[in-house]
């Protein structure tokens, strides 16, 4: 029995003269490792995808962290800082295939951008700089710092009582999580429900509420270091079942 294809919507990024369509090894490996499935690249093709063809093949879409920003534009505000990196191919993939992958319900896991992403796509906003909130905490990495600074873990999130992220993790009312991220949710879309927040109240996860698949969103990275962390394999293991049930149900094969 083939295990399910998970669908990675990639970057773009300049690697010395050239541009290339790019996914980070950390995302794949815990798409295979962590949920069992096989990790399906998809360049960021943006109006030139097929949508059909790519969500008729999968039983999953996995939306990655990115460096880059979605675009202020997309949910109606201007940039603030024009310094700070955009990916518009990836904006133009991700958009359209989030709406029409939860149309269909497939499963689907979103972390940091890719969280972001979800609620922009549903109809939220963002805070474009959540530090220079009133109120606020700093939720970003000391950029500079070694990788295991950078991800280590940050600050707690509280997880909603009834929430799928509790029953998913044993009950436990709150997690220590990492925190790499500049921007986060101002307007949670209509249609999402809150998972976890911090203490500042930033909502930290949230899921589809009225999806037919698994949807979970989440700010932190959970495929950091995804074997040393039990809550993050129990995250990815859920992800990686639902998958299996989705692609069972639609007769396994495309
Ligand atoms: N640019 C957005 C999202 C931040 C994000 O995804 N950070 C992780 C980047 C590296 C990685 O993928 O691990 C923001 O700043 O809020």
């Amino acid at each position: 029995m083939r295990s399910p294809i998970v669908l990675l919507p990639a970057c773009v990024n300049q690697i010395g003269a050239h541009p290339y369509h790019t996914a980070q090894l950390k995302y794949v490996a815990a798409v295979a490792s962590g949920a069992g499935a096989t990790p399906l690249i998809v360049p960021a093709l943006g109006a030139q995808t097929d949508f059909d063809a790519l969500l008729d093949l999968a039983d999953g879409i996995m939306l990655t962290g990115s460096p880059s920003n979605v675009h202020a534009s997309l949910y109606g505000e201007s940039v603030f800082d024009e310094s700070l990196p955009q990916d518009a191919a990836r904006d133009a993939t991700t958009l359209p295939l989030i709406r029409a992958a939860i149309q269909r319900g497939i499963p689907l896991l979103a972390i940091c951008r890719g969280f972001q992403e979800v609620n922009v796509a549903m109809g939220g906003t963002l805070h474009q700089a959540v530090h220079q909130v009133a109120g606020m905490a700093d939720h970003r990495e000391q950029k500079g710092q070694p990788l295991e600074q950078q991800y280590a873990l940050a600050h707690r999130v509280l997880l909603e009582p009834a929430g799928h992220l509790t029953q998913m993790l044993g009950g436990v009312r709150e997690i220590m999580v990492n925190s790499l991220h500049g921007q986060g949710i101002k307007q949670l879309a209509p249609g999402l429900a809150v998972e976890a927040r911090a203490d500042d109240g930033l909502v930290e996860a949230y899921r589809v509420a009225d999806a037919a698949g698994f949807t979970l969103a989440v700010q932190w990275h959970p495929e950091w270091r995804l074997q040393e962390n039990p809550d993050s394999m129990k995250l990815f293991h859920a992800f990686g079942e639902a998958c299996r049930i989705y692609k069972a149900g639609r007769g396994g094969v495309p």
